[in-house]
């Protein structure tokens, strides 16, 4: 069986981090692993704390998994600051994995930074050049290039920036678009851009959207999906889990992970 780890945070609330990493690899049949990077008391109201682990403590996590079971494709989430990013990326360079997934999360919906700002130097410097697809949000692009992305145009050129900075496969997210009927993904390559567009779903439960796109690649990639291939099953799975809605909280609810593949079930039972 294809395994995946997720090096993040943990969400107590189980709508982000570790916990949408581990439903999501679930349900796209792949064993799933993690390295916690962070603690954080959360819900769907906000962040309410966060308790850092130890650089020590995150690369013992890795080890434990890289000198016995290995992974097929990892991602990273929230890594909190400077000395958690260079020590995972020494894990990454030590087993040389390749299919590397970076959702460079900095802030969580509700404002708390996941990230801090003095990090940011050494995600782009040791982290990024590691990875095979990063999958930054407009926020996220716009902190990394330093860029305003209000259009399409902008979302690509913040892409080709990102290219040049060394970065192989970017995906920019279009979920903090201005546009109120579509949500439009953008991938580049380094040649061509692809695009993914979704119906906008009119709804506040989208509480840990990113981290569940990011871990739905990784576990297509895991599986041995290219890139494109994967970004599709990834949007295909967020979309179902937005759509079916579950309500959950009194806040910003978490997304359906079950939807995916409740989806596929009926459709695979239907008559014909
Ligand atoms: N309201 C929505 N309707 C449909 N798709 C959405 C919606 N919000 C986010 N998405 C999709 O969810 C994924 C995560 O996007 P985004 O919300 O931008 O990430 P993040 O959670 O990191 O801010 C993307 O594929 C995006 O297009
Ligand atoms: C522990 C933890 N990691 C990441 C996030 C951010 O998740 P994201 O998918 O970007 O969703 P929102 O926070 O934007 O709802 C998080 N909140 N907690």
């Amino acid at each position: 069986m294809q395994k995946a780890l997720t090096i993040a945070g943990s969400d107590s609330g189980g709508g982000a981090g570790i916990q949408a990493d581990l439903k999501t690899f679930q349900e796209l049949n792949v064993f799933g692993m993690s390295a916690l990077t962070a603690v954080t008391a959360q819900n769907t109201l906000g962040v309410h704390g966060v308790y850092p682990m130890t650089a020590d403590a995150v690369v013992n996590q890795i080890y434990a998994i890289g000198e016995d079971i290995g992974a097929d494709a990892i991602k990273t989430g929230m890594l909190f600051n400077a000395e958690i990013i260079e020590a995972v990326a020494i894990q990454i360079k030590k087993y040389q994995w390749k299919n590397v997934v970076v959702d460079p999360v900095m802030i969580a919906k509700g404002g708390a930074s996941l990230l801090q700002t003095e990090a940011i130097s050494a995600l782009k410097k040791y982290l990024l050049p590691l990875s095979k697809v990063i999958t930054p949000n407009i926020p996220e692009a716009e902190v990394l290039t330093g860029m305003t992305i209000e259009t399409s145009q902008e979302k690509k050129d913040a892409a080709k920036k990102l290219y040049e900075l060394g970065v192989s496969n970017i995906i920019i997210k279009g979920g903090h678009d201005e546009d109120p009927s579509e949500s439009i993904d953008i991938l580049f390559d380094g040649k061509e851009f692809y695009t993914y567009t979704s119906k906008r779903m009119n709804t506040k439960n989208t509480h840990g959207t990113g981290c569940t796109f990011s871990a739905a690649i990784t576990a297509e990639l895991a599986k041995g999906a290219s890139i494109q291939e994967a970004v599709q099953t990834a949007k295909q799975f967020i979309q179902a889990a937005i759509e079916d809605q579950i309500q959950v909280g009194h806040g910003h609810g978490p997304t359906n992970h079950w939807a995916y593949q409740k989806r596929n079930a009926v459709k695979e039972y239907a008559p014909r």
